[in-house]
């Protein structure tokens, strides 16, 4: 959710039902987790914006893990309007399965009512309309990207879109066209009727609940299975101008999804950044205790704030001092009310309030962003807490838009503390108030604010003192360098015909001159790499959002190519960022990078070579490489009849080398990859010349590759002294269950003494040996006691009794891994039986990932210990 790779749009206008546009849309997973797309599509400029109608799409290859191309089946449109506005009918919501229907609703409006009509359908292609609509709401114009979803009534889980009984509630969100601001209620949904009753907790209309008080519209939702858990999307236009937005080639971003919840008090939805956010955190400050007087400001040095994550706990000692809440102000439009009292109180003296953050703030504040609370007391001595986002000192630019954005926050002030989360990512403000029951963000264009120039300060202009309890400001990574790295390192190499080209024919030179050359070759390389990083980033800031930490640690005047700085300074002054000297070393910081971080900056730069790609295992770990941002480098070796090919694995072009020329070849890559990492998935007969020419190379290597002579092996590497990671078993659960056995039989030797064993293994039938893992399973029951020899494994090979005896899928059968485990004892009344099955492959590329990563971190840092396992993967806990 954090690294993103871009691919090619999955859906575009290409036939008649979406000859002019193809609009939002959502995705629903079917049994057998198939996913669909249902989206809007134009099918005549007029009436405009457009007659509209939906389709569907489904996935070209549903193995292909990117889902990359979808194909818009010919029987489209799949919902047509008959009598509803047909200029203003779209974005159906993933659908919920109920009454063996599926239901979902497509937002529309009815002169200025706006309405969610409510579809069922038995086979997701045949829809008909529900003679009533699922809500509908005067006077609030156009439902754009309506949501609707259960949430649980107790707790923080997200709950599948399909859920409609147990502890639930349900949620209708809208994105208001006439206000582009996004409202939602809370309430019940009766499953007979098909009918969503708000609860009279729940506003609806304008003046509703909003998941966001500021730039924040056409959000989704989608339930996460895999961490239980519902995540929110939304959309931030710019607020520059138009022309702003065509030079930079592109406009509007993707904020960071935020997790979504009810409150405990049923009455409004919390949200919260994903936590895989804080892997990007940095450098960190920390400071607690502070008294902030009336006018005080307390500046946040050290580190560098461009693209910052701030969280601060305010507390104050009395409410006393909190403003009265101007009676005239009930005048104000209702929708608008925190917004309007922003944009007239600001940060201007108060007396509980305005305190708060001030962003992106210039050395002499001629521009910065405040973030803050201002606290007021109602004339029945009620408390009423306005958070505020004031983007109207900014920028100095006069022609950028800068609304004051303002929500009240819903808590009892009893503890009196106020805490402030916020993400600053440069044109980006993001700020949650009091733990996310009230989110705004803002879009800002500072004009000397920019780079290593911004400021952050904590600040008081109220009355009463307020003490910053505790504060932590974190730098924030980017999430594109590894996206960058990988552009990086394939540009010359991912064309395979170049491959060979880039070598240093210095052997072709008189021997006094090879050395010089190379040198000479080597600062080409490095001075290329260094050029096309900065292509790459400037490239991409010219594409992607103005956000998060473009800054290159590298001297400019590395730079002999006049070519170069021109475009650095150009994109820099563009883009707002700033291409410093070595930012981080300058910067003192107060913690160190954590684990985490280290681990995701070797992910930033490990280029990894497969062997082979040909095989199942090969390719998974290419996938897996590329999901985790490794660079893949496009070579793999393979047998002599495929010597030549070029394949594609995970979107990459990779080429096949034949055993004839692998140390030059390994050589070469090695060359301009020096900290390489092979990892090796071939075959028995392949891993002891495999080990040995990886030795020689001295390249270090993940041997995934069971059989072959094991002592052979471990002795290869030793005499070498190389880095390796061997291990016969990759995957994450199986290694925990590797390592209790190796526990128990250190803890206990001699338990089972007198016991029987019984092994079966079953594989797919292109497996060439014996199940390693099982012999190092049974090395763990022979420490325990019992006699067995290796030649007593059952192996099963055939796909008939895979199916029959051992319930293999049949989808599986080419890719699995069940074992079983029987022990009894002498007089046959005790017995223990252990299994772990696995179907397919990732569970291991997952891990071969982890192990290269690791073993990339043991280089590093030069450690004693050479060879490993997966257990001490494990064990040191690099396993995701
Ligand atoms: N450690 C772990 O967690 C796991 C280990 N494994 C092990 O990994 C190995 C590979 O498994 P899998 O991918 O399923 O097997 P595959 O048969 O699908 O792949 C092996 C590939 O290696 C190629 N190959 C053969 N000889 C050589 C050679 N000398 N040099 C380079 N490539 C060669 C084969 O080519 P061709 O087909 O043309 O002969 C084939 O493409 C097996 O030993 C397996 O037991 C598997 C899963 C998990
Ligand atoms: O070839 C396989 O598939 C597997 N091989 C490894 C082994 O031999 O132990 C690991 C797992 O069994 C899958």
């Amino acid at each position: 959710m954090i690294n993103w790779i871009q691919l090619e749009p999955a859906i575009v206008p290409s036939k008649p039902f979406d000859k002019y546009g193809c609009w939002s849309g959502s995705a629903t997973i079917l049994p057998g987790n198939k996913p669909v797309i249902l989206y809007t599509g134009i099918t005549a400029k007029r009436p405009k914006p457009g007659y509209q109608v939906q389709n569907y799409a489904i996935p070209a290859n549903y193995s292909d893990p990117f889902l990359k191309e979808w194909v818009k089946p010919d029987d489209n449109p799949i919902v047509k309007p008959t009598y509803e506005n047909v200029s203003s009918f779209r974005d159906p919501t993933t659908a919920w399965f109920n009454n063996g229907h599926w239901k979902m609703i497509v937002g529309s409006k009815h002169n200025h009512r706006g309405i969610a009509y409510l579809y069922r359908s038995r086979d997701f292609v045949k829809w008909t309309k529900a003679k009533h609509t699922l809500h509908d709401k005067s006077d609030t114009g156009m439902w754009e990207c309506p949501d609707f979803y259960p949430v649980s009534t107790c707790g923080t889980n997200g709950m599948e879109t399909s859920t409609l009984e147990g502890g639930i509630k349900h949620v209708l969100k809208v994105s208001l066209d006439a206000t582009r601001f996004e409202y939602y209620t809370i309430g019940t949904y009766n499953t007979v009727k098909d009918k969503y009753v708000p609860d009279n907790t729940s506003v609806d209309c304008w003046a509703g609940l909003r998941y966001d008080y500021g730039n924040f519209y056409a959000s989704k939702t989608f339930f996460d299975p895999s961490q239980n858990r519902r995540i929110l999307w939304g959309w931030a236009n710019e607020s520059s101008t138009a022309l702003e937005d065509i030079t930079k080639g592109w406009a509007g971003i993707q904020l960071i999804p935020r997790m979504i919840w009810l409150h405990p008090s049923g009455k409004q939805l919390v949200q919260w950044p994903i936590h895989e956010l804080e892997s990007l955190r940095g450098d960190r400050l920390y400071q607690n205790d502070v008294t902030l007087s009336k006018g005080e400001m307390l500046e946040v040095n050290g580190i560098t704030v461009a693209q910052a994550d701030v969280e601060v706990t305010f507390t104050f000692s009395s409410l006393d001092e909190a403003e009265i809440f101007d009676p005239q102000w009930s005048k104000l439009p209702p929708e608008n009310l925190a917004m309007e009292i922003c944009g007239i109180k600001g940060t201007k003296q108060g007396g509980l309030g305005p305190f708060g953050v001030l962003t992106l703030a210039s050395k002499k504040l001629e521009e910065y962003t405040p973030v803050f609370f201002r606290v007021f007391r109602t004339w029945d001595n009620k408390h009423k807490i306005l958070m505020c986002s004031d983007a109207t000192p900014s920028s100095l630019n006069q022609d950028v838009y800068k609304p004051s954005f303002g929500g009240f926050v819903d808590v009892d002030l009893a503890k009196k503390k106020l805490s402030l989360r916020i993400l600053i990512d440069h044109s980006v403000v993001e700020s949650f108030g009091e733990g996310g029951m009230t989110v705004i963000t803002s879009r800002v264009y500072p004009t000397l604010a920019v780079g290593r120039n911004v400021h952050l300060h904590l600040f008081n202009n109220g009355t009463e003192t307020i003490t910053v309890e505790k504060m932590n400001v974190w730098s924030m990574s980017s999430p594109h360098d590894l996206f960058l790295n990988s552009k990086l390192n394939q540009k010359p190499f991912d064309n395979p015909k170049n491959f060979h080209h880039r070598r240093c024919f210095d052997t072709l030179l008189p021997p006094p001159f090879r050395r010089k050359h190379r040198t000479f070759c080597r600062l080409r390389r490095r001075l290329r790499r260094l050029h096309f990083l900065l292509e790459a980033i400037c490239r991409q800031l010219s594409r992607k959002r103005n956000g998060m930490s473009f800054v290159l640690e590298v001297p400019v005047n590395l730079f002999g190519c006049q070519q170069s700085q021109h475009n650095l300074v150009s994109y820099s002054r563009k883009q707002r960022c700033l291409f410093s000297m070595s930012a981080k070393l300058n910067t003192p910081s107060i913690q160190s990078l954590d684990e985490k971080h280290l681990a995701h900056s070797n992910a930033v730069v490990l280029p990894i070579m497969v062997n082979s790609c040909m095989g199942k295992m090969g390719q998974a770990v290419v996938e897996a490489g590329v999901s985790a941002g490794l660079h893949i480098v496009p070579a793999s070796f393979g047998i002599q009849k495929d010597a030549g090919k070029t394949i594609q694995v995970g979107g990459k072009d990779i080429q096949v080398h034949g055993p004839s020329d692998r140390e030059a070849t390994l050589a070469s890559i090695l060359e301009e990859y020096p900290n390489l990492i092979v990892v090796d998935f071939t075959v028995p007969n392949a891993v002891n010349d495999n080990a040995k020419l990886y030795c020689n190379a001295g390249v270090p290597f993940v041997m995934g590759t069971t059989g072959g002579d094991r002592d052979l092996l471990y002795k290869t590497v030793d005499d070498t002294k190389l880095y390796a990671v061997i291990s016969p078993q990759m995957g994450k659960q199986v290694v925990a269950f590797l390592a209790a056995m190796e526990i128990m039989a250190k803890q206990f030797p001699g338990a089972f003494s007198g016991y029987t064993l019984e092994v079966t293994e079953s594989h797919q039938a292109t497996k060439l040996d014996t199940s390693g893992t099982a012999k190092a399973v049974i090395s763990c029951f022979q420490e325990l006691g019992v006699a067995f020899d290796l030649d007593q494994i059952q192996l099963i090979r055939d796909p008939k009794q895979q199916i029959e005896t051992l319930g293999v899928p049949e989808e599986h059968l080419n890719g699995h891994a069940f074992h079983t485990y029987r022990l009894k004892s002498p007089d046959g009344t005790v017995s223990f039986e252990f299994q772990h099955n696995v179907c397919g492959r990732s569970i291991y590329a997952e891990g071969a990932i982890d192990a290269a990563l690791f073993l990339s971190k043991k280089i590093q840092s030069k450690a004693d210990k050479k060879i490993y396992d997966m257990i001490d993967v494990l064990r040191e806990g690099s396993m995701r």
